[in-house]
């Protein structure tokens, strides 16, 4: 298989030439478990670990390589290799990552199209909808949304849900398909473009591995994604969350991806609320905050129906949530300058404890 099969193309090449890799086998992280990689490369796929120089420079774990990075190697043998740095992302999908600290977690790099996966049963909510794409935004990655197990409602329901995405959310392909009848697959089949690389990003049951099963061809999902140790004190992942299809088109599977955090999406929000920001620019306040203000433009058309309640809600929340994080960030900022200089004055006095 050649690099381009798996997404190289001519940015990832400009990019390794000006960061002096060429000398480097180049591959793509196609797994990733514990700081232990999967790499594919021309030759086939190796097990990568990330040398101790990338470790101790990153200064966060976006500096860490994530599945769908370009990595320059050293190559120890077929099968192991160190990844000696990662070629600069031409996207990257983030979120928060867990445990509230605020620090931001690559999903995926080097995305060109998100797949949005939402069930059009129980699970519906056109809110969370809207979280994913605003993960996309701020990623600059484009989105497409894909409605799944339509076989479990009327025709006229599927219309229904459809036309409620289109008017709150413009301009974004929407394709309903059914795994139960086949319908939307042509469709989604067709808009999937060899080289380009996609990612598919739904809540658990959405329906992603039914849907990667069938773009595949074949069975590659298992239960159990990894397994552990084989007794050499060395993982092995059996689940490549990055695959070739068989339509020459590139995916990445997220699983577990439950709850979306929302991070450094200033863009973002401003691109999936472009009514309501339009609307904020006649509020009589400057500084309005579209919940009490007199004058108020936005909460104007919220009376009058011209703006949907719901998204003037989200549109809040995510707010806050934007707030929240970028507090949090200042503060872990803040912290790590007091320590620095913690640092320094110790090393001062320890210098001057030696006499030099
Ligand atoms: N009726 C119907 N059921 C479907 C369809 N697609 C998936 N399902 C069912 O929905 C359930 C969840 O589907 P999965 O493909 O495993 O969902 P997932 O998004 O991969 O879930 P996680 O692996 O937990 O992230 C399974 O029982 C599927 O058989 C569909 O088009 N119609
Ligand atoms: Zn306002």
């Amino acid at each position: 298989m050649e690099l381009k099969d798996l997404g190289y193309n001519e940015k990832t090449e400009k990019s390794r030439v000006q960061q002096n890799l060429t000398d480097y086998e180049a591959g793509r992280v196609i797994a990733e478990h514990r700081e232990r990689y999967i790499v594919r490369t021309a030759q086939g796929e190796t097990e990568a670990e990330i040398t101790g120089n990338l470790r101790y420079s990153a200064k966060s774990r976006e500096d860490f390589p994530a599945v769908g990075d370009w990595v320059a190697l050293i190559m120890y043998d077929n099968n192991t290799a160190l990844i000696h740095q990662i070629i600069p992302r031409t996207s990257a999908i983030t979120r928060k990552a867990a445990g509230h600290t605020g620090e931001v977690q690559i999903i995926a790099a080097n995305v060109d199209t998100a797949l949005l996966i939402q069930a059009v049963d129980r699970d519906f909510n056109i809110n969370r909808l809207e979280r994913y794409l605003t993960l996309c935004y701020a990623a600059r990655v484009s989105p497409v949304i894909i409605l799944t197990k339509t076989d479990l409602i009327t025709e006229e329901r599927i219309s229904a849900i459809t036309d409620a995405i289109r008017q709150r959310i413009p301009d974004v392909p929407v394709i309903a398909v059914s795994s139960i009848t086949g319908n939307g697959y042509d469709a989604l089949n067709s808009i999937m473009e060899k080289g380009k690389t996609y990612c598919m990003l739904g809540s658990s049951g959405a329906g992603k591995s039914t849907l990667l099963n069938f773009l595949s061809g074949r069975e590659v999902m298992h239960t159990g994604d990894i397994s552990q140790s084989t007794g050499k004190g060395r993982h092995t992942t059996s689940h490549r969350e990055l695959l070739v299809l068989d339509n020459g088109s590139i995916l990445i599977d997220n699983p577990g991806m439950r709850e979306v955090g929302i991070a450094d999406t200033a863009s973002g929000l401003e691109t999936t609320f472009d009514t309501l920001l339009s609307l904020a620019q006649h509020c009589r306040f400057k500084n309005c905050t579209h919940t009490n203000e007199d004058g108020c433009a936005v909460l104007e058309a919220v009376e009058n129906g011209t703006l949907d309640e719901s998204l003037l809600g989200n549109y809040l929340k995510l707010e806050r949530e934007k707030a929240w994080f970028e507090t949090s960030q200042a503060e872990k900022k803040r912290k790590e300058k007091i320590f620095g200089k913690i640092l320094k004055d110790y090393q001062k006095k320890d210098i001057k404890g030696k006499k030099i």
